[in-house]
């Protein structure tokens, strides 16, 4: 490493030393002991009548002091003041066209040491991939970033909202923090431990804290790094990269990704690829030839288990997984509290509301969620972070920036109010369905409209009648356009496309058809554990499917299309307050459903609600309006 190093810096020298060779070629005029000086400077000089004369060619000012020095300044800015100062200074001067060098020389001049550096470049990336701290000078050096105690601070106070996999780890730091003890005590070390779980829920963070609690250092590296173009070069660098943890045991090698090299064999696009399985073999090599004992542990991260080649997951490798799952409500609460900690924050903000509202978040999107709620705040000009900017924060993350410049036609409006209103009028007169928390018709993203409702739980499972209701509130919106509008649009394909799926899930997945029984006839598409076998059923049995879907799907859309022909009136109530106001909330729509007229919007806002009543929160999946 050192030898390389040394190498590599002779090279810059060469570079440098070339460069301003060539350099001097180009600035044939800067020779004889030219002083560069500031454009004011320059001025301040004309102005003091020390200046005799003044060459102006193209940028480059060149002038020549009475005591016979020269300075000189650039100025890209064309200062029109510059001759009448020259003027009445006295000073002569003269304009030149930027002087062409010879054609030979320009080309020199200009690109050999363009090509020289790039070169250079193009060597050093080479050379030290990865780069950083521990990082290596050669090809087949591993790539892991090297974290010690004193730059990786974080510990199990940063990792919230998934106290399960904590405490499966916990045995690791007190192993960690004192193998010989650990293992006098009669404590079994797992060598490998594997991180699964959606993306972003916080494999990485965990792993880091657990070599930020045990003070130990901690090797990262992302699965996708060992591949490589040239065969042999991922082996040697998992090689290397073991023998070097080794070295600073105990310690933590984290593989990020690990599915990039660790998919099961054979499994490769056209055939083997060698290199990843060379790869592979040699990370197998190397976790069944350290000693428990010797203070290494291996942790890697996957969001698909199910994808690994078995022998990774046999005893003696990784053979513990903790799974981290997306946080639950208090989960959510708790990581928002923790990134909270980090701006300064209102006392508004409520964080077990924002909770409420962000099932399916994962933490780092609520992470995302605290950062765009504090550069919305920056961008007003506030000082502390509110509740109004976390609404807003969230809206767009749903949903898209809103696109207030769009252009939509008054048609098209009155149609999107009718669509969300239907939506919203059938989820407020069926008894199930969560509570609407706002109606909007501000195009956003992707989606002309919105109908939001807000869970009062999380929805972790779904219930058969609560199901059935969804289905009907999807059809509400285009009902409402046929029943209003008479032409029904595109806008309502998503709805349909929701529906037949919620529908499809219940009568395969779910088991909730009368009809069809208990049955699950289809595997959960890929995130089966154990990876998904591809059951096939009959002809007979396809048909009897899409009938029972076709009962549920027509049966709800008769429901929905009843309770709007009843509800005629709210429907236009409601599309008209939409198209005044745009956005209506939980309060003006329950004035529409109790048949009074909606009370005005909140002051300073047409959309948003102030949290504290029924709480703010949103639908993850909103119903939302595709765009024609
Ligand atoms: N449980 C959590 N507590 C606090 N912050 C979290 C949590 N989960 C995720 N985050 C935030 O999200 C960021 C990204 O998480 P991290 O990289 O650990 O996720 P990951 O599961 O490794 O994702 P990926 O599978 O995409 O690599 C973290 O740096 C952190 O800010
Ligand atoms: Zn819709």
């Amino acid at each position: 490493m050192n030898n390389m190093f040394s190498k590599s810096a002779i090279w810059v020298v060469v570079a440098l030393l070339l460069f301003m060779l060539f350099k001097q070629f180009d600035s044939h005029s800067m020779a004889g002991g030219v002083k560069g000086i500031q454009y004011s400077d320059l001025l301040d000089e004309i102005k003091a009548k020390r200046i005799k004369d003044v060459v102006i060619e193209g940028n480059t000012i060149t002038a020549t002091k009475i005591d016979e020095t020269k300075v000189r300044t650039t100025s890209t800015y064309l200062d029109r003041g510059l001759i009448g100062d020259l003027r009445e200074n006295g000073v002569r001067f003269d304009v030149k066209p930027p002087e062409e060098p010879g054609i030979l020389q320009q080309v020199f001049v200009s690109w050999f040491p363009m090509l020289l550096l790039i070169g250079v470049w193009i060597f050093f990336m080479r050379q030290m991939q990865g780069g950083g701290k521990g990082g290596a000078f050669s090809f087949g050096k591993s790539k892991a970033r090297m974290l010690d105690e004193t730059n990786n601070t974080v510990t199990f106070a940063d990792v919230a909202g998934c106290d399960e996999a904590k405490e499966e780890v916990t045995e690791i730091v007190d192993f960690l923090r004192d193998p010989t003890k650990f293992q006098k005590l009669g404590g079994r070390i797992p060598r490998g431990v594997l991180m699964v779980g959606p993306p972003g829920t916080g494999k990485t963070l965990l792993a880091r804290a657990i070599a930020g609690e045990a003070k130990v250092p901690f090797f990262s590296i992302s699965g996708s790094d060992f591949v490589e173009m040239f065969v042999g070069v991922g082996a040697s660098r998992v090689r290397d990269m073991f023998e070097n943890a080794k070295k600073h045991s105990p310690c933590i090698i984290f593989i990020d990704e690990i599915d990039a090299v660790g998919r099961h064999r054979g499994a490769g696009m056209g055939g083997g690829n060698d290199e990843r399985e060379q790869t592979l073999n040699q990370l197998l090599v190397e976790m069944d030839g350290f000693e428990a004992s010797s203070g290494v542990i291996v942790i890697a991260a996957t969001n698909r288990a199910d994808v690994l080649d078995k022998a990774l997951l046999r005893p003696g490798r990784f053979d513990r997984q903790v799974s981290v799952g997306l946080p639950d409500i208090r989960g959510r609460e708790q990581i928002l509290n923790v990134h909270m900690r980090k701006v300064p924050i209102s006392t508004d903000v409520k964080a077990d509301i924002l909770a409420r509202g962000t099932p399916g978040f994962s933490g780092a999107d609520l992470a995302n969620l605290v950062n765009e709620a504090a550069l919305f705040a920056a961008r007003r000009n506030k000082r502390l972070v509110d509740m109004i900017d976390f609404e807003d924060a969230k809206d767009k993350i749903f949903m898209g920036p809103e696109r207030k410049s769009m252009v939509i036609r008054e048609e098209e409006r009155r149609n999107t109010a009718y669509h969300e209103s239907g939506h919203a009028v059938v989820a407020k007169l069926l008894p199930k369905a969560d509570p609407v928390h706002k109606v909007t018709i501000m195009p956003r993203g992707w989606a002309l409209g919105l109908t939001w409702q807000l869970p009062e739980h999380d929805n972790i499972s779904g219930y058969k009648d609560k199901m059935l209701e969804e289905i009907s509130i999807l059809f509400g919106g285009r009902i409402a356009e046929e029943i209003f509008v008479g032409q029904m649009s595109t806008g309502a394909s998503n709805d349909f496309a929701r529906a037949t799926k919620l529908a499809r899930a219940m009568v395969t997945k779910y088991g909730m058809s009368d009809a069809m029984g208990v049955m699950v006839y289809e595997d959960s598409q890929n995130d089966g554990w154990l990876g998904g076998a591809n059951k096939t059923i009959s002809e007979a049995t396809q048909q009897k499917v899409d009938a029972e879907i076709r009962t549920i799907l027509d049966t709800q859309y008769a429901l929905a299309r009843k309770l709007l022909e009843e509800n005629r009136e709210k429907v236009e109530v409601m599309t008209k307050a939409l198209l005044e106001w745009e956005t209506i909330d939980a309060d003006q729509v329950n004035d529409i459903m109790a048949g009074q007229e909606p009370r005005p919007p909140k002051a300073g806002t047409t959309i948003r609600k102030q949290p504290g009543s029924d709480g703010p929160g949103s639908n993850p999946t909103p119903n939302a309006t595709a765009p024609a």
